[in-house]
């Protein structure tokens, strides 16, 4: 019996520890293949398309370690790279991954709207490289350093691309240095307040006074504060609605609900406090970026002027998003309130000048506002546009909607990479990260311009509620092959990497 056991249980001993041995050594390894359908970490990726500032190149990019070390711009088929490991992306187009410095994944909280986890894999699928989580519609907010370590905490292991977070600027705060402080202090990229009611019960409105305390102390963080910048007017279009009103199933009742003076008005505020962020200003260090532009008149006039006096004036930003320059008043129909947002989307004209706009420098760059709820609270039965929940589903889409109705305007892959990686970087103070340089970080977006797909029920989307945004049933070019985040492959033709290593981003 001992000798059975000696010959049994022994070699069974030595094999359970070599294997424990085998086991702990490969592990750094396994972790890469985890977090990459790519698992090598020096590795080139090559292509006839590669947008870089110096403009687009064919050539090939070399990544070590995540990180982008050398850009070599020749004809690589000819055999330089032979031997090496080489991912050929033929004529598919290699630009920096998308910075979205705009969309609520509502975690923790309101995981049944969206959450961490199907908000990055749907940002990774649509060559999203970074985001960054607004304050509300997660519960609590994000307005202290507790709760923002609550966001952190709920993004653990569930995000596949990297995420900052920015801190919420409400009356509650805004008068509190240390809680201001506390928060920037652990790591919000910046600060976002709202000059109007925010549909969120616990993230009340600023005013201009709340604005002011916050860009103090946010200049000495050199940090910008975002502003959703709307007012409510004194304003009678509503006025006599009651619930159940037939005409509030009418986009034009709701449209008429909030005029774009309501845009020039917060805006005029906004600038006004904004003059303190001046060279040798009181809060100067502090930047002024307004959300979500829609109103391309008096409310841009006014950006426009105040951008004219350059560097001796405010510092300031503005953004708008895809669905304003996709969409148009007229063409929305009756009830479908998939298309409600604040500020509304206007009509063909203020969307033709938004583009204007945009090409000409006047609107610095795009994000995507994604702002999903759960379908119940968008009231498609009803189609009540001014009780249905206010916010645009999109992120996923991003690239290929800029993409699609930027041809008419002849928008070039530079300008995208400009509008949603180059200025979105430097907005986050993000250093390593928006173009394909050496030393930068290896996020890219890889992507076929001429591939069109139909969004219906066939094509994958991983947005918790795919039905909810208005641009399902739409024809789109420019199909997202594949997304590389500090190296990791994390998306490649329709799959994502087994695990998810986004980092959080917490400005130091
Ligand atoms: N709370 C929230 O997400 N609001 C957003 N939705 C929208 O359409 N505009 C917003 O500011
Ligand atoms: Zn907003
Ligand atoms: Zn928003």
């Amino acid at each position: 019996m001992d000798d059975v056991l000696r010959w049994r249980v022994l070699p069974m001993l030595v094999l359970l520890a070599s294997s424990l041995v085998l086991y702990v050594r490969i592990l750094p390894k396994k972790s890469i293949s985890e977090c990459s359908l790519l698992p090598y970490d020096h590795y080139w990726i090559t292509s006839k398309r590669i947008v870089t500032p110096q403009g687009v190149i064919t050539g090939a990019v070399e990544v070590r370690e995540g990180k982008i070390v050398s850009l070599v711009e020749s004809d690589y088929q000819r055999g330089s790279l032979l031997g090496r490991k080489v991912v050929d992306y033929g004529n598919a187009v290699i630009m920096p991954g998308l910075i979205d410095v705009h969309a609520h994944l509502d975690e923790p909280g309101r995981v049944e709207w969206e959450g961490f986890s199907s908000g990055t894999k749907a940002a990774a699928a649509g060559g999203v490289t970074t985001l960054v989580d607004m304050p509300l519609n997660s519960f609590p907010s994000t307005v202290s350093e507790e709760t923002l370590r609550m966001k952190v905490e709920a993004a653990q292991k569930k995000i596949y691309v990297d995420v900052g977070f920015w801190g919420g600027l409400v009356p509650d705060n805004a008068f509190n240095i240390s809680m201001l402080e506390g928060l920037l202090h652990a790591g919000v990229l910046g600060l976002k307040s709202f000059m109007c009611p925010s549909g969120i019960n616990d993230f009340p409105m600023t005013n201009s006074t709340h604005i002011k305390e916050g860009l103090y102390v946010l200049a000495k963080y050199n940090r910008p504060l975002l502003v959703h910048a709307e007012v409510v007017l004194d304003s009678k279009n509503n006025e006599g609605l009651l619930d159940g009103d037939p005409s509030s199933r009418s986009y034009a009742t709701y449209l008429k609900s909030r005029p774009p003076s309501w845009e020039e008005a917060a805006i005029k505020d906004l600038l006004a406090v904004a003059q303190d962020t001046k060279p040798g200003g009181q809060a100067e260090g502090a930047h002024v970026h307004i959300v979500h532009l829609s109103d391309a008149k008096a409310s841009l006039d006014l950006i426009k002027d105040e951008k004219r006096n350059g560097p001796n004036g405010a510092s300031i930003s503005v953004e708008t998003c895809p669905h304003y320059l996709a969409f148009a008043a007229e063409e929305i129909a009756d009830g479908d309130t998939r298309f409600k947002c604040a500020p509304p989307i206007r009509d063909v004209t203020n969307r033709q000048n938004l583009w204007e706009a945009l090409i000409d420098g006047h609107i610095d760059m795009l994000s995507s506002d994604h702002s999903p709820s759960v379908p119940e609270l968008k009231l498609f039965d009803e189609g009540d546009f001014l009780r249905a929940w206010g916010g645009i589903s999109s992120l996923q889409y991003v690239l290929p909607i800029t993409w699609t109705y930027g041809q008419k305007y002849g928008v070039s892959f530079p300008q995208i990479a400009t509008w949603w990686s180059e200025r979105p970087a430097k907005l986050l103070g993000q250093k390593y990260k928006g173009a394909i340089i050496s030393g930068n970080d290896a996020d890219f977006a890889v992507w076929e311009p001429e591939v069109e797909f139909e969004l219906d029920e066939n094509y994958k989307t991983y947005h918790k509620h795919p039905n909810i945004s208005p641009y399902i049933g739409r024809r789109l070019s420019g199909k997202v092959l594949a997304t590389f985040v500090r190296g990791n492959l994390v998306f490649s033709e329709g799959s994502h990497a087994p695990a998810a290593c986004g980092s959080p981003i917490l400005a130091k």
